[in-house]
């Protein structure tokens, strides 16, 4: 898809400064060529004008030629006197005439050269005098008289002329590629009579040699041809064989051009042709003559030039410089072209590259966001003075509040509750000093009051212009303190009765002597042992005897005060722990619990025993806790006593057991009582 476009692009890259140099190039070259055409015009009629009047010229001095010969009086006199039975008895003043003429004649071939042939002719057409010369004694030896020239001749009156077309080989006597013209005058004498025609051949090919020259030697090419379109000119080197052949068949345009027209300037194919009619008929060719006949259907003539037009190609090979500089101008426009569509290829790869990356990043920034924001911990960040300057969503929704109340606002110290401030401040100075980080549990103060444990660990981002701000993890701690305190109360409760077990007591009682110290207030320690309880167990099995024991513990609970402290210590042994009590407050509570148990039943099952029910006894040990004593251990030990006493005594009984040095709080006076 890519490479697709990139080739699109480089096409486009190629034809644009293509097309923008030609457009730029080709209304200057197009100004350039029509000159050019316009130049090669006017060199085509320039060409023409001086071609019309070469030919005219050469013409015109053979037709006076001509003209002059035939009032010559001698040639008169010899036609006067020829012998019309042509016989050898011609007599001598006839042949000294004959010689004279011929005098002439030869004079006139080789000192003009352009006549093949020059002939007197009788009225009869018989020729009688030639030069070159037929050898006498035998004249007439030719006859003219079925020739169109010497009819033509015959028809004519003095100082006329025939002029017939191009030919080759006149009459015989030429050489067989010669082409020659025929012009002939008849020749009358002073009182008017015809006496006969005098008839020049003219040669044709050096008549028009300068044109030859012109044709060979220029540009152009010179076109004669007859009012049927035959060729003129004669072949000077025998190419093509055009003469008297059509020209239809070279320059098919041309002459389609010519053919309706007397003069015109033409463009045709990869030529310009010039042309005009020549029609020796005119006066332009009767200076001297009276009138000139020519064979009708093949006059005018026309005289074109034909030159090659100017291509565009052709002027740039005229000029290696220009063609150089064009192709350097494309050159570079393609080169440009190029360079553009691959930088700019290279600019959008890198472009949607980056855009790309930006987008990853912007989603990889947006991902770290929503980690920060909804972390399962707080996240937040503290100036030097403790503001806080950045907060996540997890921290302000535990705080309950939003972000704008706090971020600028805010000192972070505000929202620790004043029991852990102090926490919060120690770790906080270790942070701004010199260890950069520092942690502290702490409870966080939220908005609905309720309060939040944390833990809160910190690090400084330290620069090298000093401590910039801190970074803190804040942790709730509210599930891990929940946990422990319940570990703690499973720690101190005995599963079976939800009573707290003996370190429960321990607990409890160091709280209690110390109270008890402080305020003076007696403190008494109960311990409760179940009566036969292994029988019970064997007689009815463990899970009667579990049922006994927590009938048991429901019942001393309803007995006790909220304040007193009841716990079982294991087995079937149980202590209470009495604050504030008195040696016979003791001994009524244990009393009463004695009499509670003993009076009433524990729920069994049908199943255990006939009513379900089961009735059990207590015996119970009752003391002072020392004002000495740090621990309840010797207060324990005392109720014990107490209580084996009370087992002594015969069970379901309390009995009283005094401290010996009897100097605390109670009376050292054992005391009974039966249930
Ligand atoms: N069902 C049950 N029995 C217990 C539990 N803890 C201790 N016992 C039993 O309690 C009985 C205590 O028996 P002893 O120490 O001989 O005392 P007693 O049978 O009560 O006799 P006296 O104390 O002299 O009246 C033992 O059989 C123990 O197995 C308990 O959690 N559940």
């Amino acid at each position: 898809m890519i490479l697709k476009a990139l080739w699109a692009r480089l096409t486009v890259a190629l034809v644009v400064p293509l097309g923008l140099v030609t457009l730029t190039l080709t209304p200057i070259l197009a100004s350039h060529l029509e000159e050019r055409i316009d130049s090669t015009r006017s060199s085509a009629k320039a060409l023409l004008s001086a071609e019309y009047d070469l030919l005219l010229q050469g013409m015109n001095e053979s037709f006076n030629q001509v003209l002059a010969t035939a009032e010559f009086p001698l040639l008169r006199q010899f036609l006067a006197r020829r012998a019309p039975s042509r016989t050898p008895e011609w007599g001598a003043v006839t042949q000294r005439d004959q010689a004279q003429i011929e005098s002439l004649f030869t004079t006139l071939l080789t000192h003009y050269g352009r006549y093949t042939r020059l002939a007197v002719i009788d009225t009869q057409g018989a020729e009688w005098l030639a030069s070159p010369a037929a050898p006498l004694p035998s004249p007439p030896v030719v006859s003219h008289a079925d020739s169109p020239t010497f009819q033509g001749a015959m028809t004519l009156q003095a100082r006329d002329l025939y002029i017939s077309s191009p030919r080759l080989g006149a009459s015989g006597e030429e050489g067989a590629g010669t082409a020659v013209i025929d012009i002939a005058t008849p020749v009358f004498d002073i009182s008017g009579q015809r006496l006969g025609v005098l008839l020049f051949t003219l040669d044709w090919t050096r008549t028009t040699a300068s044109s030859v020259h012109a044709r060979e030697g220029g540009p152009g090419e010179v076109l004669l041809v007859d009012a049927r379109g035959n060729w003129l000119f004669p072949d000077t080197n025998g190419q093509g064989q055009r003469f008297g052949r059509p020209l239809e068949a070279h320059w098919a345009d041309a002459w389609t051009a010519m053919a309706d027209r007397n003069q015109g300037t033409v463009t045709l194919s990869d030529h310009l042709l010039v042309f005009r009619s020549h029609d020796i008929r005119t006066q332009h060719y009767r200076s001297q003559a009276g009138m000139i006949l020519s064979e009708a259907e093949t006059q005018p003539w026309r005289l074109g030039i034909l030159m090659p037009r100017p291509s565009l190609w052709g002027l740039l090979k005229e000029n290696p410089v220009q063609l150089l500089a064009i192709a350097l101008v494309y050159l570079l426009s393609l080169a440009f072209g190029v360079f553009w569509v691959l930088s700019d290829h290279r600019l959008r790869g890198l472009r949607e590259r980056a855009l790309l990356f930006s987008r990853e990043a912007r989603q990889y920034a947006g991902e770290v966001q929503d980690l920060y924001e909804h972390a399962p911990c707080g996240y937040h960040s503290l100036d030097s003075d403790g503001r806080v300057i950045k907060i996540n969503r997890t921290e302000l929704d535990w705080l309950g509040y939003r972000a704008d109340e706090v971020i600028e606002k805010r000192h972070y110290r505000d929202f620790v509750t004043p029991e852990t401030r102090e926490a919060f401040d120690a770790a906080f100075q270790k942070v701004l000093g010199e260890g950069q980080e520092g942690s502290a549990e702490c409870e966080l103060l939220c908005r609905d009051g309720t309060r939040l444990p944390v833990a809160i660990q910190a690090t400084a981002q330290v620069t090298e212009e000093g401590f910039q701000y801190s970074r803190a993890t804040v942790f709730d701690l509210s599930e891990r303190k929940a946990l422990e305190a319940r570990l703690e109360k499973q720690a101190l409760t005995d599963p079976l009765t939800g009573l707290g077990n003996r370190r429960y007591l321990e607990g409890q009682a160091a709280m209690e002597i110390a109270r008890a110290e402080r305020s003076g207030a007696p403190l008494s320690l109960i311990a409760i042992d179940l009566d036969h309880f292994k029988r019970i167990n064997d007689t009815y099995g463990h899970d009667v005897g579990d049922l006994v024991l927590q009938h048991f513990a429901k019942l001393a609970r309803q007995i006790l005060r909220d304040g007193d402290v009841l716990c079982r210590m294991g087995g079937e042994e149980f202590a209470v722990l009495l604050p504030d009590t008195n040696r016979e407050q003791a001994l009524q509570v244990a009393e009463r619990l004695r009499e509670a148990v003993a009076t009433s039943s524990a729920k069994v099952g049908q199943e255990a025993t006939e009513d379900g029910t089961l009735a059990y006894t207590a015996s119970l040990g009752v003391t002072l806790v020392s004002a000495g004593e740090a621990t309840l251990k010797p207060a324990i030990k005392r109720a014990d006593q107490g209580l084996y006493a009370a087992k002594e005594a015969g069970r379901n009984r309390t009995h009283w057991q005094s401290v010996p040095s009897d100097a605390g709080h109670m009376s050292g006076r054992a005391h009974q009582v039966r249930g």
